[in-house]
């Protein structure tokens, strides 16, 4: 088990060239199985399930040069071969969903095991999957260990209007389309900056799609699609989490951000706390006037409040990174997690802190925050930034706290460690058993 070891109390400070966005690099990592021509992809980051995607790709025949050393991944499946019988897709990660459009398109069947939940947030349907595969005339076996998805032909176009915005099940919908016979919409889409990101990728592949950022996609199909050369821009994930660790320590961090206009309500968020984020040229600053403390709402007798829903609301990620502010931040904070049933059940880790954070239902908790902090031994769940949220409690609490369980870190944040030294911090990798 992964343990992260802190001595905390240091306030961080410096800046930060922060990775892809995790989110944006698998999905677009799946659709290069769409084309037969190369692909080079530049500013892949060397997290894991970038791993277990290139690994399987090589199981398949695909040509598949990586140097993570300069972030250039080459790659062309020209000789790929797939055999549902034989091949499994990766687990422990959502996006394995997102192979199947392209197996489908390539080899007429995908096969996907029972767990491709991801992060363990609660319940994550397969349904809205399973609905849009067969909109565009895909069959959908059940069998006992995950679902067998066939196709005879070609796709042919759908119109399909989702339950909810979702991620995952929009970029699916995007990859049965573009090689479809006829036009698809689909109404409710996600517009995910990620989302958005991968849809420019497969429109430099020569997709045919429009409405990119809002709820109505359509996407006209095209014979073939071609090759080319991709570059990923900033994950706002990071730049959130690296401002958060400046303003919780008391430090100032920078992060560069070439995508301001993405932030206001994310500057809001932070501005609840009193952490003030700037952004000038093309870097973003949080800086803390004093110390952390809620800011009251101008409605009197209320909460303050934290809402996380489908983009353009506050993404549901990066709550955990607000909830740490609300431990350290003098006020209470009423946190709601509109998209998952069992993202918040961590309080009793943060309780060992000293924290006061109460779960009010399985999509509210409330944090009473600016209480004294002592160091503690916590173990995160399988959520990414969970694990860093709890991370930054220790980073602000003096003394040597460990984050066992941390390792879920390294499935979207290359250089995690490495990063937080530069900035100061006490903080190392432990890989000992118990
Ligand atoms: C690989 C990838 O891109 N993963 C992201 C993607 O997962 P993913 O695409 O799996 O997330 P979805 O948007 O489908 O939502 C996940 C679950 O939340 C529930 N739900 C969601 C929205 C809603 O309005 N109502 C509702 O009930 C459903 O149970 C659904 O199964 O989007 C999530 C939401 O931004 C992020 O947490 C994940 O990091
Ligand atoms: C929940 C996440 O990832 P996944 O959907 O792969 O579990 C995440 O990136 O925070």
């Amino acid at each position: 088990m992964s343990k992260l070891i802190v001595h905390g109390g240091t306030a961080l400070s410096g800046r930060i060239i922060p990775s892809a966005n995790k989110n944006a690099v698998l999905p677009i990592l799946c659709a290069t199985l769409l084309t037969r021509h190369p692909v080079r992809l530049v500013g892949v980051p060397e997290i894991t399930d970038v791993k277990k995607i290139l690994e399987l790709f090589r199981s398949l025949g695909s040509q598949v040069e990586m140097d993570f050393a300069t972030g250039i991944l080459d790659i062309h499946h020209k000789d790929t071969l797939f055999d549902p019988a034989r091949h499994r897709l990766p687990e422990e990660m959502r996006s394995s969903i997102m192979l199947v459009p392209p197996l489908l398109a390539r080899f007429g069947a995908a096969r996907i095991e029972n767990d491709v939940q991801g992060c363990t947030l609660g319940a994550r349907e397969i349904d809205p999957h399973v609905e849009v595969f067969e909109s565009f005339g895909a069959k959908v076996h059940r069998g006992i260990d995950g679902l067998l998805i066939t196709s005879t032909g070609p796709l042919t176009a759908a119109s399909h209007w989702t339950d909810y915005a979702s991620v995952t099940t929009t970029e699916n919908f995007v990859m049965c389309a573009v090689l479809a016979q006829g036009e698809s919409t689909l109404m409710n889409a996600a517009s995910e900056p990620h989302v958005q990101e991968f849809c420019r990728f497969m429109q430099m592949l020569g997709a045919n799609i429009g409405g990119t950022g809002t709820s109505r996609l359509t996407v006209a199909g095209v014979d073939t699609l071609r090759g080319g050369e991709f570059h990923f821009t900033e994950d706002f994930h990071e730049i959130v989490t690296f401002l958060a660790l400046g303003a919780i320590t008391g430090g100032e961090v920078s992060v560069r951000n070439s995508s301001p206009e993405q932030f206001p309500l994310i500057d809001r968020s932070f501005a609840k706390f009193g952490v003030r984020i700037t952004h000038e040229g093309g870097w973003s600053r949080a800086q803390v006037d004093g110390k952390l403390k809620v800011k009251e709402p101008f409605t009197q007798h209320i909460l303050q409040k934290i809402e996380a829903a489908p983009w353009p609301y506050l993404p549901v990620d990066l709550l955990p990174i607000f909830i740490a502010l609300g431990v350290k931040a003098e006020g209470s904070v009423m946190f709601w997690n509109k998209v998952y049933d069992g993202a918040l059940g961590w309080t009793s880790e943060l309780s060992k802190f000293g924290a006061h954070a109460f779960l009010s239902d399985p999509h509210r908790m409330v944090t009473f925050g600016g209480k004294p902090l002592v160091p503690a031994e916590v173990e995160s769940p399988y959520i990414i930034r969970v694990a860093i949220a709890l991370l930054m409690v220790a980073a602000c609490t003096h003394g040597r706290s460990v984050i066992r369980n941390a390792s879920p870190i390294r499935r979207a944040h290359p250089r995690f460690v490495e990063n937080l030294r530069s900035l100061g911090a006490q903080i190392e990798w432990d890989e000992s058993e118990d």
